[in-house]
């Protein structure tokens, strides 16, 4: 059950008829490149993703493969360029301010820098209690708004809350900021937190803090948490299912168990078979074959081709979507179609060993 910030009145919470809280289908964005007319970056392409109440569900990818912006898209921070948003089935595009209002009450970002997000002239009491009247009353002041305060900090387990009500972002951690940045969030008493990197700038030391913060928030207030990261270990241990995702297209889905304990798509294999170590798979994958694609003129087929050790004429010509592949999975790659010209997959870093043995790209 979800308990309120306050007693204020709330947007009427849904019937948890098994609807995803939020859900796009088919999301696109294609962004104009400056000074060459009719090209664009192709940053996100049909894209589906659903959001269930209570749960976390982990967008990962390496950098400028789509993952911020469709998390801007998700916020409605930018018009689309295709698909559908739904909010507990209804198309909930906003067109206007006062649309926008509503919402983002509902669906809440939570950014990579706490240093950045929160203004630097004003206390932790100003910054949620400006929240805390927007989404909450206008009205609200004196004790009860003070025990609106106490309760955001509480949730964000910034207590005793006096010893950082009067704070000034300056004269709190990186760690105790990204938590009053969550409590700011939290005003709303969203249903959907869009959390953006929100531990990668943070010490490796208090990273997990803010995971289990944000995990025990999802338990106790049932909130639906998109996690966005570029690091799959941490997809594992906080996020129930996870999407891959690979230059603006998701590659895989599943559990996140499975994902990462048994990964399918070539490029998750590389990601996962290649970690901890980063700079091993950049290194194997660089020397196996080149850069991450062009956005603005991408592969066709399917855009991880030029990098596959496997791929085939089908893989540079024609687009995979996501095959069913087991309980829930999905994977898109020609190699779990049943296609007769589908390629034959096999162990990706032997292959890019064995590339890289022989001297480089074949
Ligand atoms: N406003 C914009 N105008 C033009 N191109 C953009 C814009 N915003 C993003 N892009 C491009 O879209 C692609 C996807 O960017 P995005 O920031 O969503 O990736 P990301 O996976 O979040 O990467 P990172 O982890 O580095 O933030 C990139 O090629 C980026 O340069």
């Amino acid at each position: 059950m979800r308990t309120p910030a306050t007693d204020a009145p709330r947007p009427v919470p849904a019937a948890d008829d098994g609807t995803p809280v939020l859900q796009v289908t088919g999301l696109t964005k294609h962004f104009p490149v400056r000074g060459r007319r009719g090209a664009v970056v192709h940053a996100v392409d049909g894209v589906d993703l659903t959001l269930h109440r209570g749960e976390v569900l982990a967008l990962v990818g390496e950098s400028g493969s789509g993952k911020s912006t469709i998390a801007r898209l998700l916020a409605q921070l930018m018009p689309r360029t295709a698909g559908t948003l739904e909010l507990h089935g209804t198309d909930a595009t906003v067109r206007r301010r006062r649309g926008f209002r509503a919402y983002v009450r509902r669906v809440q970002m939570i950014f990579q820098d706490p240093f950045g997000s929160l203004n630097p002239v004003h206390t932790v009491r100003y910054t949620l209690s400006r929240s805390v009247r927007i989404h909450q009353g206008r009205g609200l002041r004196g004790a009860e708004l003070d025990a609106a305060l106490r309760t955001l900090l509480d949730r964000v387990r910034l207590s005793p809350t006096e010893r950082y009500i009067d704070k000034f972002p300056h004269e709190l951690s990186g760690g105790q900021r990204q938590r009053v940045a969550i409590a700011r969030a939290l005003a709303a008493d969203p249903e959907v937190l869009l959390a953006d990197e929100p531990i990668s700038m943070l010490d490796v030391s208090i990273r997990l803090g803010i995971l289990n913060l944000l995990q025990d928030l999802r338990d106790r207030l049932d909130i639906a948490i998109l996690y966005i990261t570029h690091d799959i270990a941490s997809a594992r241990y906080f996020a129930d299912r996870t999407a891959v995702m690979y230059a603006g297209r998701v590659v895989e889905t599943g559990d996140s168990e499975s994902v990462t304990q048994d990964p399918k798509h070539p490029y998750t294999q590389l990601l996962i078979r290649s970690a901890p170590d980063p700079d091993d798979l950049e290194a194997r994958a660089r020397g196996a074959r080149g850069e991450a694609p062009s956005l603005v003129d991408p592969p066709a087929g399917c855009r991880f081709n030029p990098r596959c050790p496997f791929a085939t004429d089908l893989c540079r010509t024609e687009t995979p979507e996501l095959i069913d592949v087991a309980d829930g999975r999905g994977v898109a790659c020609w190699g779990y179609s049943d296609r007769a010209d589908r390629p034959r997959l096999g162990d990706v870093l032997d292959a890019y060993g064995r590339r890289a043995d022989e001297g480089g790209t074949p």
